[in-house]
C-alpha cells in the first residue's frame, strides 16, 4: 500500500479578506504560518516522513511547504515546483470580495463560479494588469497555457498530466510524497483519484493547512482517505470554506 499526503496552504491574506485569489500570488497570514507549522508538527508526531515534496509556483503553497518541512526538520528534502499545481485561475473575479459578489449577483451564481465543474468565471482580458502572461515564472509556457480563467474541468486537464508524469511515478517508485497545493488543484486531483461525479464535486471543500492522507493500492486506486488530527475540526473548517460564498 502507498500513502500520499496532500496539504492545502494555510490561511492566506486574501482568504482572510474573503477575496477570490486564483493565480494572484498572495502570502500567508500569521494564522496561515501557524497552521502550516502545526501540520508539520502533527506529521512528525505521528511518525510521517517524506522523500520528495511537490508544490505550486505560488508563495502561499511554497511557504506552507517550507513551514511543514521546517517543523519536521526536513527542509533539506528535494522540492519540485510546478505551475500545474497552481490554484484554479479565477479570471476577472481575482481580487474581488466573495460576499460582495454574492450580494451583487446572488449566492447561486457565486456557487456556480466557485464550484461548478464546467462553467468558468468571466475571463480576464489579456491586457488586464492582473493577467499573468508577462510574469517571468510562466515564460516557458506558450501563452495559451497561461489561463485567462478556468473552470474545475480546465484545472483537472492540467493537474492530471502532472499526476501521471510526476506524482504517480514517484509514488510507484517507493518515494514518500507530500504535496502542498491549493483548494481547487487538490479538488481536481481528488475528483480524479476518487472518481467523484461532476455533480458531487460541487459540495467538496478542502480546509486550509490540514494534512489529507490518501492510502492507495498497487494501481494507485484509493483505499481510503482521512484528515490527520481532529476530524470534527477538519469538517468544520471545510464547512467554513463553503460558507465563504454567502452574502455574510
Ligand atoms: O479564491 C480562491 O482562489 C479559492 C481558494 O481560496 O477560493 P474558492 O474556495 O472560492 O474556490
Amino acid at each position: 500500500m502507498y500513502k500520499l499526503v496532500l496539504i492545502r496552504h494555510g490561511e492566506s491574506t486574501w482568504n482572510l479578506e474573503n477575496r477570490f485569489t486564483g493565480w494572484t500570488d498572495v502570502d500567508l497570514t500569521p494564522t496561515g504560518v501557524a497552521q502550516a507549522l502545526e501540520a508539520g508538527r502533527l506529521l512528525k508526531a505521528e511518525g510521517w516522513d517524506f522523500d520528495v515534496a511537490y508544490t505550486s509556483v505560488l508563495k502561499r503553497a511554497t511557504h506552507t511547504l517550507w513551514h511543514v518541512l521546517d517543523a519536521m526538520d526536513r527542509t533539506w528534502l528535494p522540492v519540485v515546483k510546478s505551475w500545474r499545481l497552481n490554484e484554479r485561475h479565477y479570471g476577472a473575479l481575482q481580487g474581488l470580495n466573495k460576499a460582495d459578489m454574492a450580494k451583487q449577483y446572488g449566492e447561486a451564481q457565486v456557487l456556480v463560479w466557485r464550484r461548478s465543474y464546467d462553467t468558468p468565471p468571466p475571463a480576464l482580458e489579456p491586457t488586464d494588469p492582473r493577467c499573468e502572461r508577462s510574469d517571468r515564472r510562466y515564460e516557458k509556457l506558450t501563452p495559451s497555457d497561461v489561463p485567462l480563467t478556468e473552470c474545475l474541468k480546465d484545472t483537472v486537464a492540467r493537474v492530471i498530466p502532472f499526476w501521471n508524469e510526476a506524482l504517480a511515478p514517484a509514488i510507484k517508485s517507493g518515494k514518500r510524497v507530500v504535496v502542498a497545493a491549493h483548494g481547487n488543484s487538490i479538488r481536481a486531483l481528488v475528483k480524479y483519484l476518487d472518481g467523484i461525479s461532476d455533480a458531487d464535486i460541487v459540495s467538496l471543500n478542502i480546509p486550509n493547512g490540514i494534512p489529507l492522507v490518501y492510502e492507495l493500492d498497487a494501481e494507485l486506486k484509493p483505499i481510503r482517505h482521512y484528515y490527520l488530527g481532529d476530524a470534527e475540526a477538519a469538517a468544520k473548517a471545510a464547512a467554513a470554506v463553503a460558507a465563504q460564498g454567502q452574502k455574510g
